[in-house]
């Protein structure tokens, strides 16, 4: 099997988690941005063989340090928006290696659990496209395609619906894949609060108590 690559994007820290601006300041939205980033990518590192880690990130220094010796870091121009980044990001990535299986992770569902990144990469073998929705059903908490064969990024309002008509459109086949360790995106306080009480996550939980490090320098952890 063709090592898959995981497509992880990241808003600049000052720009992200805009919904828990209420609760934390600036740098508290930082830590918690890199907990959350920290756990996605360990979750992924577990599997084997490990898949190739690319973040897609407005700021790449701190993405840098996240990413480790062996990630790769797709410089994203500030402010161009997610759908471009993405759109760019496997263009770049899929030049020499358009068979390889790309899973895009949110990087704000640090609950996610190694068995069910298998699943969602094992699906790719049998659609163009899989879709994992929110818990709501209605955003896009990841996507699974090939790098030769990317669907029309279209992250925002109904992600979900939008994703599975432009691949409808494109004359891809889709399946929507719920996958529990995927589903809670942490957006706004009531995402949080369910966080709190659900197992795993534990660089994410670790922040929020106060025992984990929210500075930049003291996160290689998912290495
Ligand atoms: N590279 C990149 N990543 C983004 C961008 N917008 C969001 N992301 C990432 O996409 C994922 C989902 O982001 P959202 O749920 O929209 O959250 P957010 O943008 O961090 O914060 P708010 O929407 O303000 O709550 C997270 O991994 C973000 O870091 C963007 O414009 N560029
Ligand atoms: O579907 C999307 O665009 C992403 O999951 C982000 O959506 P949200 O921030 O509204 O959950």
């Amino acid at each position: 099997m063709i090592k898959p690559i995981v497509i992880i994007p990241l808003r600049s820290a000052a720009g992200t988690l805009g919904r828990l601006a209420d609760a934390f300041d600036p740098r508290q939205r930082r830590g918690l941005q890199r907990a959350m980033a920290q756990d996605v990518v360990a979750a992924v590192r577990t599997l084997r063989p490990v898949p190739d880690v690319a973040l897609v990130a407005e700021d790449p220094l701190s993405a840098r340090r996240l990413a480790g010796r062996r990630g790769l870091v797709v410089e994203a121009a500030p402010g161009a928006g997610l759908n471009l980044h993405l759109a760019c990001a496997v263009a770049i990535l899929g030049a020499h290696r358009p068979d390889t299986a790309a899973l895009v992770l949110a990087a704000d569902i640090p609950m996610v659990q190694p068995r069910e990144i298998v699943r969602l990469l094992r699906a790719t073998a049998e659609h163009d496209l899989v879709v994992v929705p929110d818990r709501h059903g209605r955003g896009t908490n990841a996507l699974a395609f090939r790098l030769a064969r990317p669907p029309a990024f279209a992250f925002g309002p109904d992600s979900c619906l939008a994703h599975i008509d432009n691949a409808n459109r494109a004359g891809l086949t889709v399946r929507v894949l719920e996958l529990g360790s995927f589903a809670l995106d942490v957006d706004g306080p009531e995402d949080l609060d369910l966080l709190r009480g659900s197992p795993g996550a534990p660089r994410t939980h670790a922040f929020l108590t106060g025992a984990g490090p929210d500075d930049e320098d003291a996160n290689q952890a998912a290495e």
